[in-house]
C-alpha cells in the first residue's frame, strides 16, 4: 500500500545494511510516522511483544526476520544451533495467541536445519524471512480479490448504492505486511469503483481502530467513519450495515475464530440482524490442531494500564492519562473466541468457505495431514 503516494511495507530488510530489519513503529500512528531499525533478536522480541508490529500477519512476519537475526547472531556464538534455540523460545513467548508466530519460527527453524555450515544457515534464514513476507503479501492481495465478489454482489442488489462494512480493530495491511485481510476486499473493491463505506471500531482498549484502521483507509482513500466499540448493534438494527468483515489470529480447523476482544459481541448482533459475518485470513492463521477454540485457544491478557489510562497526542508529544479510579482493578483480556456458527464465512487466498472442517479441508487439504 502507499503512505503518503510512497508504496510501503510494514517490514523488510534494510536496502544499504542487510543485518537491519526495519519496521513502521506502530505505537507512534497516525501522529507520527517513525521507522525503526531492529538489529538484535531481543529487539525483534520487544517489538512485538510491545506492539511496534502487531496483527496476526505482521507478528509472523517479524518472527521470521527474527529468526534471520538470530542465525547472524549465533554464527558467532559457542553453539549455533543452541543459540537458534533460545531465540526461538524468546520470540515464541512474546505473544500468545496470533499462531502465525509459531508458524513463522517453525518454518524458519524447519528451513535453517537445512543448511550445512553458519554461512549457509544465515543465508537461509534471509531467504526464508522473505518469502514468508513476500507470500503473507501475496496471499492478502488474493484475499482481497476473493472477498470482492462479496462486495460486489451486494452493491449489485443494492442497484450501486454504497455498501456499508463494519470492522473491528486493526485487520488492515499494517497487521500484514501489505494489503490487510479484513481491508484487502474493501480496497479491492474501492479501487474497482464500487462505492464503499466503512465503519470502524475505535477497539477499546489500544484503540488499533480508531488509530490504524482509520490512517490506513483515509491514507487509500476510502470513505469511513469512526465508531465508539458498542455502537455496532444499534447500527445494524437500524439497517446502517450490509456486511461485517474482520481479520483473525487464530481459527481452528472447526472454524472458531479468534479475534480482538470484542468480535464475538460484533457477531452475535450480525446473527441477530441477519447481517453476513465474514473472517478474512491467509491459511497462516489456520490452527490445524486445534478442534475447539473456546477451550483451546490461549487467550492474551495484557497490563491492566492499558485500560485505566488512555494515550493520545498532547502538546504535540504523546501522553498517558488516567480515566478510572486508582485503585479500581482492571482486567485487560486482549482477544475473545466466535464459535464457528456465527461465521457467515472464511475469506482465504484459495477462495471462499463455510467455517467448517469439511469445508475448510475441501480448500485446503493439506491441512488433514496436520490435524
Ligand atoms: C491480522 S487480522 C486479526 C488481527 O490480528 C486482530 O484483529 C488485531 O488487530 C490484532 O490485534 P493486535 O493486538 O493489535 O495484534
Amino acid at each position: 500500500m502507499k503512505v503518503n503516494g510512497k508504496p510501503t511495507r510494514t517490514i523488510w530488510i534494510h536496502s544499504e545494511c542487510p543485518e537491519i530489519v526495519q519496521i513502521i513503529d506502530q505505537r507512534w500512528l497516525p501522529h507520527q510516522y517513525i521507522v525503526e531499525d531492529i538489529g538484535t533478536v531481543e529487539s525483534m522480541a520487544i517489538a512485538i511483544r510491545d506492539m511496534h508490529v502487531r496483527g496476526a500477519g505482521l507478528i509472523g512476519a517479524a518472527a521470521g526476520y527474527g529468526m534471520y537475526l538470530a542465525a547472524l547472531e549465533a554464527k558467532a556464538a559457542t553453539d549455533f544451533d543452541s543459540h537458534l534455540d533460545s531465540c526461538y523460545a524468546l520470540l515464541e513467548s512474546t505473544r500468545p495467541t496470533a499462531v502465525n508466530l509459531a508458524w513463522a519460527l517453525d518454518r524458519q527453524l524447519q528451513a535453517i536445519s537445512k543448511g550445512r555450515e553458519a554461512d549457509e544457515k544465515i543465508r537461509i534464514a534471509m531467504n526464508t524471512a522473505c518469502a514468508i513476507a513476500d507470500e503473507d503479501a501475496d496471499f492478502c492481495r488474493r484475499i482481497g480479490q476473493h472477498g470482492l465478489s462479496i462486495i460486489r454482489e451486494i452493491s449489485t442488489a443494492k442497484n450501486g448504492d454504497t455498501v456499508n462494512i463494519l470492522t473491528h480493530c486493526n485487520a488492515g495491511w499494517l497487521a500484514f505486511v501489505d494489503y490487510g485481510s479484513a481491508t484487502a476486499p474493501i480496497y479491492a473493491a474501492h479501487d474497482a469503483g464500487i462505492m464503499v463505506h466503512v465503519y470502524v471500531d475505535e477497539t477499546r482498549p489500544r484503540n488499533q481502530g480508531a488509530a490504524l484502521t482509520a490512517w490506513e483507509l483515509g491514507q487509500h482513500g476510502v470513505p469511513h467513519t469512526l465508531i465508539v466499540d458498542n455502537a455496532g448493534g444499534h447500527l445494524m438494527q437500524h439497517g446502517m450495515i450490509d456486511l461485517v468483515i474482520t481479520g483473525t489470529d487464530r481459527t481452528t480447523v472447526t472454524g472458531d475464530v479468534a479475534n480482538k476482544i470484542g468480535t464475538y459481541l460484533k457477531a452475535l448482533a450480525a446473527k441477530d440482524n441477519t447481517i453476513p459475518f465474514y473472517v478474512a485470513l491467509p491459511s497462516s492463521t489456520f490452527d490445524w490442531k486445534m478442534k475447539n477454540g473456546l477451550s483451546e485457544i490461549p487467550i492474551e491478557q495484557r497490563n491492566p494500564e492499558e485500560i485505566t489510562h488512555v494515550e493520545g497526542l498532547c502538546d504535540g508529544k504523546i501522553k498517558s492519562v488516567r480515566i478510572s479510579p486508582t485503585g479500581s482493578p482492571a482486567a485487560n483480556y486482549a482477544f475473545d473466541v466466535t464459535p464457528a456458527r456465527l461465521v457467515t464465512g472464511l475469506i482465504t487466498e484459495r477462495g471462499i468457505c463455510r467455517a467448517d472442517r469439511e469445508s475448510i479441508l475441501q480448500l485446503f487439504p493439506e491441512g488433514r495431514h496436520k490435524t
